[in-house]
């Protein structure tokens, strides 16, 4: 099957990426560390934490979150993902790309805290569609923003309650996050 024309002018996203790197391996792993050791404080413990990644590379990020968080309190917290496609006020910028399917967590959202994750913060579009697709799985308690990349340049009013990096950034400029799951590289760089 051919794919679609706009997945066909796309550079292959699995590669190095040339730029500056600004996370390597280790700097990613300590970042996911401390944001592990941060919700924990802030939810006083694992209790009714679910966490919710954000396709593509949030979702690996959710699960080693998720395993940082067994290793340290001895509690598998249920991580889902969410499939925003849909929701996002810029489809037409941002075309539908072999979306992940959304996959609730087991036991639900209703009541709980929830735990948004995602690679890199930027205009907060993806976020605001996040909040509008998790209306449809329940209602949460609280919701809670982890990214592990702030680079700035909001146009909505929303912020990250954990962040691995804030990177100051140019609008001109592109941040690329690569992880073992989804890519042939691990880092962050920017270019
Ligand atoms: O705050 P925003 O302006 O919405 O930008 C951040 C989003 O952009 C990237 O996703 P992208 O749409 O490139 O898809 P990907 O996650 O599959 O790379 C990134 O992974 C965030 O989800
Ligand atoms: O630079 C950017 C902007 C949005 N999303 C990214 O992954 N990188």
């Amino acid at each position: 099957m051919s794919a679609p024309p706009h997945e066909a002018a796309e550079p292959a996203e699995s590669a190095v990426p040339d730029g500056r790197v600004v996370l390597d391996t280790g700097d990613i792993a300590r970042a996911l560390t401390r944001i592990a050791h941060e919700i924990l404080e802030r939810n006083k413990g694992a209790g009714d934490l679910v966490l919710l990644g954000i396709p593509s590379r949030g979702v690996p990020l959710a699960r080693r979150i998720a395993a940082r968080i067994q290793d340290v309190e001895g509690v598998a917290v249920p991580v889902g993902a969410l499939d925003i496609t849909m929701y996002r006020d810029d489809l037409r910028r941002h075309p539908a790309r072999s979306p992940q399917p959304t996959e609730v967590p087991p036991g639900g959202v209703d009541g709980k805290t929830v735990v948004l994750v995602d690679d890199v913060l930027y205009s907060g579009r993806t976020v605001r569609a996040a909040l509008d697709a998790m209306n449809d799985l329940g209602r949460p308690d609280v919701v809670r923003l982890a990214v592990l990349v702030d680079r700035g340049h909001r146009e909505l009013p929303i912020r990250a309650d954990h962040v691995g990096k804030n990177l100051p950034s140019a609008r001109t400029e592109r941040v690329m996050v690569r992880l073992d799951e989804t890519d042939d590289a691990e880092g962050v760089w920017i270019r």
